[in-house]
């Protein structure tokens, strides 16, 4: 009897568990919303992964339209590429869409800007957006600089020694060093040192994001998310993750620089972040008195001191402030922001969002220059006309931000990179507040919307020849126009578009320059002509960047000035 109600009870549960998730996974067709068909089991996601995002998105959008519904793994997400409704979401209904779609990784407590939700989200993008003013990016355009230079020597013993240059893999350390540098303010030497530590600890932390295995899971079994929490906690006790040492390393920093109060000679991220333009008029006695204990305990350390490795214990220096903090007044850390009155980010959001800028910037930047690159070995002629442009622009004058400006070629060329390989496609997510109807599409309350960048930067609806790479086509007056019609949006769009847009463009804008100035980029005897894409947060190449780099005699082979 017993055995029979076993039995009885079991196949019950898995009756209830079919018609839930045969009713689950029908919520698209029930709005009216069409798609591929789902698996009870996996929702989409065995075809995402055996396909890849990027050509199941154009896909689908060629057999189910500008609007339809996937599961990935359980979660169903409305993937939109239809201009008119994105602006809707994006722009005019953005207070209903402030959240992003949740990621199965993200962690729970601090989460940094990108992963952050309503009115903590809002706080954190109104003190961050003052660090990316144009004021302050001038300021740090000597970190990209000195980071351009070396990538230049690199190259130009590069281009002596070999045939084939794989550029990706000199242009992610040069990226790491300037991410590294101005969101962690610490003196990384990923260009010079394959051992260097935060390259290291970088490299194992995208390594693991691209195998694991446990993502796909919680995709499927959402309910499992608590359990792998837990477990996870577990381990890292005694095996401390790549993040764990990135986020004791920035602890280390934020001590050391909050010990040695503003310094103006120092402009990046961590400098804004901790002394925002308010506080620095209210640099309260509260704040004094904090600051002079800690500097008692503070041993500095003289800029011309190369000795120091950093490790997590003694990774302080620094951006050229080089202070090494007396690790064991953690007690700073929970220096209130708001002593003074003034709204500013407390230590812990700090190192969450320098995570997050080093997380959303090293791979995405790194990439669009191997893109940069791969195209101009393609497509020889551009670059005869790009480097008039620098001659006639810019001529002997040294690359900063002012000398950048008026390249309309090169920005032309950079929109055109971005169109084609829009690396952030898949980030660009929304979840809806409330429910809302746009015309015949009715978004419900709590669904997950992506914005289909890749699938509309490749509609022919929207651009002539469209898997033609041909810049051309931006320049003109139409280029305004176009950038604000919602077919074009590699930054995303509204409110929670990329807060470092300008950041990003600027380091790009800067080391191509120096590129062109100095190389001529052909293709080498490896050079793919369709490069393969992975999407691993960010849509990277999956192999080598492979060009033939050739130095040119009129070269500029110039260091920029340390700029501390
Ligand atoms: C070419 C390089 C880059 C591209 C293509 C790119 C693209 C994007 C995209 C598409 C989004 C989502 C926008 C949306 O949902 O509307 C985003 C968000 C973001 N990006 Fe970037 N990004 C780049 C570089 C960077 C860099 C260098 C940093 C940091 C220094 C950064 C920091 C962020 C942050 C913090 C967010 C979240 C903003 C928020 O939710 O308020 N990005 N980025």
């Amino acid at each position: 009897m017993i055995l029979e109600i076993c039995v009885f009870s079991v196949l019950t549960a898995l009756l209830f568990l079919k018609w839930h998730l045969e009713y689950h996974y029908d919520q698209f067709r029930r709005l009216g919303i069409g798609g591929p068909k789902p698996s009870l089991l996996f929702g989409n996601l065995k075809e995402l992964r055996d396909k890849g995002q990027f050509r199941c998105m154009q896909a689908w959008t060629k057999q189910h339209g500008k609007v339809f519904g996937f599961f990935e793994g359980y979660t169903p997400v409305l993937t939109v590429s239809e201009p008119s409704l994105l602006r809707e979401i994006m722009l005019k209904d953005s207070p209903n869409f402030l959240t992003r779609k949740h990621f199965p990784l993200a962690p729970k407590k601090t989460r940094g800007l990108f992963l952050e939700n309503g009115a903590q989200w809002k706080r954190s993008r109104n003190l961050l957006t003052p660090a990316f003013s144009t004021g302050k990016l001038k300021m740090m355009t000597p970190i990209m600089s000195e980071a351009a230079d070396i990538l230049v020597e690199r190259l130009t013993d590069k281009a002596k020694e070999e045939d084939s240059t794989d550029i990706y893999s000199m242009l992610q350390p040069m990226t790491l060093d300037v991410i590294g540098r101005c969101a962690f303010g610490l003196q990384t030497h990923a260009q010079v040192d394959t051992a260097d530590m935060f390259l290291v600890k970088i490299r194992g932390l995208f390594k693991t994001v691209t195998k694991t295995k446990i993502e796909p899971l919680l995709m499927i079994l959402p309910c499992l998310t608590d359990i792998v929490f837990g477990l996870k906690e577990m381990v890292s006790m005694f095996r401390p993750s790549p993040i764990e040492w990135l986020r004791q390393a920035m602890y280390q920093v934020i001590w050391a620089r909050r010990a040695l109060g503003p310094n103006m000679n120092v402009i990046d991220l961590v400098q804004l972040m901790l002394f925002p333009d308010k506080s620095r008029t209210a640099w309260t006695n509260s704040h004094k008195q904090l600051h002079n204990e800690h500097l008692e305990k503070t041993e500095i350390i003289p800029d011309s001191d190369h000795g120091l490795e950093y490790t997590p214990k003694d990774s302080l220096k620094s951006a050229g402030l080089c202070a090494k903090a007396n690790l064991e007044t953690p007690e700073t850390s929970v220096i209130e922001a708001s002593t003074s009155g003034v709204q500013q980010l407390a230590d812990i959001e700090i190192v969450a969002h320098s995570i997050t800028f080093l997380l959303a910037g090293y791979e995405t930047s790194g990439a669009v220059l191997a893109y940069f690159c791969h195209e101009l070995a393609k497509h020889p002629e551009l670059q005869d006309r790009l480097l008039e442009e620098i001659k006639d622009a810019i001529g002997k004058r040294d690359i900063n931000y002012e000398t950048i400006q008026d390249l309309p070629l090169f920005d032309a060329v950079y929109d055109e990179v971005l169109r084609l390989y829009p690396t952030s496609s898949f980030i660009t997510t929304r979840k809806a507040s409330e429910e809302r109807q746009y015309g015949d599409v009715k978004v419900t309350a709590g669904m997950n919307v992506l914005a289909n960048v890749w699938a509309l930067h490749r509609d022919p609806d929207f651009w002539d020849d469209p898997e033609t790479f041909n810049p051309d086509r931006w320049l003109g007056d139409q280029n305004a126009k176009r950038k604000s019609s919602f077919t074009y949006l590699p930054f995303g769009a509204g409110p929670r578009h990329c807060i470092a847009m300008r950041f990003a463009t600027i380091e790009a804008k800067i080391t191509m320059v120096k590129i062109v100035q100095n190389f001529q980029i052909s293709k080498a005897r490896d050079t793919k002509d369709d490069l393969d894409l992975i999407s691993r947060g960010a849509i990277v190449p999956e192999n080598e960047v492979n060009v033939k780099l050739i130095k040119r005699v009129t070269g500029i082979r110039r260091r920029t000035t340390r700029h501390c």
